[in-house]
């Protein structure tokens, strides 16, 4: 069987570099693609990546590059791009037969595609893989105690790159459904920004366990209707991942949900920022693909219409609950 010793990451914000830390951390050459020349030269001269991971102290072993084409002897990469830069990326990958995981957490305006579906356009015959669960950045790169899915079709893929990933504090649950694993983590920031507005506008923890609730029935039934498996959705990558995005600030979809809440314009929030909020472009593309299936999905279309600027806080609320008496079920 593969085993898989030589990882590249393709992506150097918070997450690619906790991940390449991870890795690195006993001293294992671990070599990290950024497009920014400052976080290359960061990592490389001072052990630190300032701009997306400050207060991370980075193993020596950690080599960054500003070239992809320097990942074309890796043997499995991890791709940590926010999804909107995603395929562009991909593009420029250099050619190898060495297993694709993804850690991006969104789906893509227009083609409604997941990262897994875009890489399988563009690399029909390279194995592909999904790693998503409750996992921030910050924690994982000082070595707190952490749990995570890791999907891929082959099982044998799957077992092989979760031993790979493991440590002490560190721990894949391996899974065959890439798509439960995606749908969870795209959906969960949507609703992370719910409850940040929630908490913004000081509507209550009552609310806030209400939308973790009913947004949960809104993940389960999306993912359901594109071929999810219940068991991921109620796992790691989807409801651990929504109550861990949902109750802190520490996740950016949230702090921009509770700017929302506050009363701050979405253009305001998302003015200038270098880091990402997926939920935001996520929204729009999940709500819109729901209505293209008849699915309903309330919560997710009021956080589209809120991050667009098409409603306001106290009108998107009321309307929520001025829908229809139902049973809990639908
Ligand atoms: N931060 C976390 O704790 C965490 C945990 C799990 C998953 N994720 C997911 O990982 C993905 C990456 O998030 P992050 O937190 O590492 O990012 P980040 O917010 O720390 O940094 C932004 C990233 O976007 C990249 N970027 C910006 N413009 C770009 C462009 N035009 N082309 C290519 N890349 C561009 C930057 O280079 C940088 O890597 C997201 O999908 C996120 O949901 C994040
Ligand atoms: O900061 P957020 O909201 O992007 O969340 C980070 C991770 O997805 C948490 O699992």
């Amino acid at each position: 069987m593969t085993s898989y010793e030589n990882f590249g990451i393709v992506g150097g914000g918070a997450w690619g570099t906790a991940l390449a830390q991870l890795l690195a951390a006993e001293g294992a050459p671990v070599r990290l693609w950024a497009r920014e020349a400052e976080v290359v030269a960061a990592i490389n001269a001072e052990h630190r990546n300032p701009l997306f991971l400050p207060g991370a102290a980075l193993s020596p072993s950690l080599a960054a590059t500003a070239d992809l084409a320097e990942l074309g002897d890796r043997n499995a990469l991890l791709v940590v791009v926010p999804v909107p830069y995603l395929r562009a990326v991909l593009a420029e990958l250099p050619a190898s037969d060495a297993p694709l995981i993804f850690c991006s957490k969104g789906m893509e305006a227009e083609s409604f595609a997941f990262p897994i579906d875009i890489a399988r356009a563009i690399f029909p015959q390279r194995p592909l893989a999904v790693l998503s669960g409750p996992t921030f950045a910050n924690e994982v790169a000082a070595g707190l105690p952490t749990a995570i899915t890791l999907a891929a079709a082959d099982p044998a893929l799957a077992e092989a790159l979760a031993r790979a990933l493991a440590r002490p504090h560190f721990r894949p649950y391996v899974s065959t459904d890439m798509i439960g694993a995606e749908i969870g983590g795209a959906v969960k920031n949507i609703l992370a920004i719910a409850c940040g507005i929630v908490d913004g506008a000081g509507l209550g923890l009552n609310a806030r366990a209400a939308l973790i609730s009913r947004g949960f029935a809104e993940m389960t039934r999306f993912g359901l209707a594109r071929g999810a498996e219940a068991e991921t959705l109620a796992g790691l990558a989807g409801l651990g991942d929504l109550v861990l995005t949902c109750t802190s600030s520490n996740s950016r979809n949230f702090a921009l949900g509770q700017g929302l809440g506050r009363g701050t314009s979405a253009a305001a929030l998302m003015a200038d920022r270098r880091t990402v909020a997926e939920g935001a472009f996520s929204a729009p593309v999940v709500a819109a693909a729901a209505r293209a299936q008849g699915i309903d999905m309330p919560i997710t279309d009021a956080v589209a219409r809120l991050v667009a600027g098409e409603t306001h806080v106290a009108d998107a609320v009321q309307a929520l609950l001025s829908r229809p008496l139902r049973p809990e079920g639908r």
